[in-house]
């Protein structure tokens, strides 16, 4: 019996999600950990939890199963997060500082005032921002007491949480990580696949403490402590283990996870495309050597705003009620949220913005709320999408796949149809990211379809079509514009 596991070490849970041979999922175990905030604006973990909450749902997820079945381990985790430890004892020398924080914005205006970020977009793909791991990685050698000497003499080793976990994993014998991972660092030339030596030397980073980088489905050494002798197959960034497990494995595909945030990719197949609206390029996998690349958009808030409605407001005691507000709303009032908590992501990058509510009359309550909340989540998308399709013409005939907690909501997912003008599919197996990771994982060791196979068993749950006229549309397209100019911060 064929079985295959998948470990989806997130932000905030850890996962552990054991497949059949068909890629159907058996069992599932989930826990969360604390999060760190240390300071305002920064976000870290506890390294130790985040390998014990790992460790514990990977056993309690192969409980009962013999580990010769197991054919195979596949690694998809939070990424940018960024990890140091001593090679000797594998001890991390700091805790992990999480993607999230951004505790390095005065070392990024330093390296765009000395004119990086023409290299770090064109070598990376990415925009000078403390969201990735290389100015993280720099503040670490900077602030731990002795790391940079340490560093230097060979005896400290970073990873982003897949490294730290495969080193963890293999007792030490791997120091490895997978090419998508390897993009999200900000020290990775993902044309030409090698570590940027310029930028590494401009941050005082050894290429020697760097982990090799491998394709997504591969060799990643073996583990023995999950009650037997299991290779690590496959690894993948979160989002684009979803963009895997979507079977997004041609040009113009493109999927939408939404969980907590919102994270866009878009397969542009062996083009790097240059984004000229501030989208991210991304590599989206690397199989048999060969380089499949993405545009990447992230919106900050998604399913946080439906978190906000019943923490923050006390407006509905569950996630589901959301949906029965919004339908209830009043559709003469106008009433857009701009969740801009945090600030807001692609393609505006505008750390400063702040949240706003327009169109509020004496007549508006909580269910005119509620749809704003959702429908705020359909009009970021839909400025990712149109950025995707004024970057790369091949956006233009793209059926956007959903996944991710938020999807469970059909009010919002219709809306997304109608913003869009396009439509929406929501597959049957809505646990894309860890089924992305075992198909890596099963496709490497040989007991899965390959590419063509799986995308064919990829299955519709649903399709959302458009239905919106074409007036209306244009109408909350410009309600949502306006709000947006009028929360920039310049
Ligand atoms: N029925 C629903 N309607 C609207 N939002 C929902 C619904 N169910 C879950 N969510 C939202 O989805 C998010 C959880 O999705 P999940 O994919 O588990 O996220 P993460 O992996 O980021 O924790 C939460 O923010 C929650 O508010
Ligand atoms: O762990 P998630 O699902 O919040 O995803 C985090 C992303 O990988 C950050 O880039």
């Amino acid at each position: 019996m064929t079985r295959i596991l998948a470990i989806d070490q997130g932000t905030t849970s850890s996962r552990a999600l054991l497949f059949d041979g068909g890629l159907r999922p058996i069992a599932v175990a989930q826990e969360e950990f604390p999060q760190l905030f240390p300071h305002p604006g920064w976000v870290e973990h506890d390294p130790e939890a985040i390998w014990s909450t790992t460790l514990s749902t990977a056993r309690r997820a192969l409980d009962g199963v013999r580990p010769g079945d197991v054919a195979a381990l596949g690694i998809t985790n939070q990424r940018e997060t960024t990890l140091v430890w001593d090679r000797a004892t594998g001890r991390p020398i700091h805790n992990a500082i999480v993607w999230q924080d951004r505790r390095t914005g005065p070392l990024c205006e330093d390296l765009a005032a000395e004119g990086w970020a023409e290299t770090v977009a064109e070598a990376t793909g990415l925009l000078l921002d403390p969201y990735f791991s290389a100015t993280k990685l720099a503040w670490l050698l900077d602030t731990v007491e002795g790391a940079r000497d340490a560093a230097r003499a060979g005896r400290l080793l970073f990873g982003t949480v897949d490294s730290f976990l495969i080193w963890r994993l293999t007792e030490g014998r791997c120091h490895l990580t997978d090419a998508t991972n390897a993009a999200r660092t900000m020290l990775y030339d993902i044309r030409r696949g090698v570590w940027r030596e310029d930028l590494c030397e401009r941050l005082g980073i050894p290429l020697a403490m760097l982990p090799e980088v491998r394709d997504c489905a591969g060799d990643f050494g073996v583990t023995t402590l999950l009650g037997g002798t299991i290779p690590i197959r496959g690894v993948a960034g979160d989002q684009q283990a979803a963009t895997i497990g979507q079977a997004c494995f041609e040009p113009g595909m493109m999927k939408s996870t939404y969980g907590t945030g919102c994270f866009a990719l878009l397969n542009t197949g062996p083009d790097f495309v240059r984004s000229t609206n501030r989208l991210l390029t991304t590599i989206a996998y690397r199989l048999d050597g060969r380089t499949t690349f993405a545009l990447e958009g992230s919106i900050f808030v998604a399913g946080a705003v439906v978190q906000w409605l019943r923490d923050g407001l006390r407006l509905i005691d569950r996630a589901e009620t959301s949906q029965t507000l919004a339908e209830a709303a009043d559709p003469e009032q106008d009433v857009v949220l701009v969740p801009a908590f945090t600030g807001l992501g692609a393609p505006y990058w505008d750390a400063e913005a702040r949240g706003a509510i327009f169109g509020l009359t004496r007549a508006t309550g909580p269910a005119e709320l509620a749809r704003a909340a959702l429908e705020s989540v359909a009009f970021q998308t839909h400025d990712l999408w149109a950025a995707m399709r004024r970057d790369w013409p091949g956006a233009a005939r793209t059926v956007l796949r959903v996944d991710g907690g938020m999807t469970a909501s059909d009010w919002t997912m219709q809306r997304l149809a109608d913003l869009l003008g396009a439509p929406v599919d929501r597959p049957v197996v809505r646990e894309t990211t860890a089924l992305g990771a075992a198909w890596l994982a099963g496709h490497a060791a040989g007991v899965v379809p390959g590419p063509e196979g799986f995308a064919r068993d990829w299955s519709l749950d649903r399709r959302f079509e458009p239905t919106m006229d074409e007036a209306q549309r244009r109408h909350r397209l410009a309600l949502w514009d306006d709000a947006v100019r009028r929360v920039l911060s310049r």
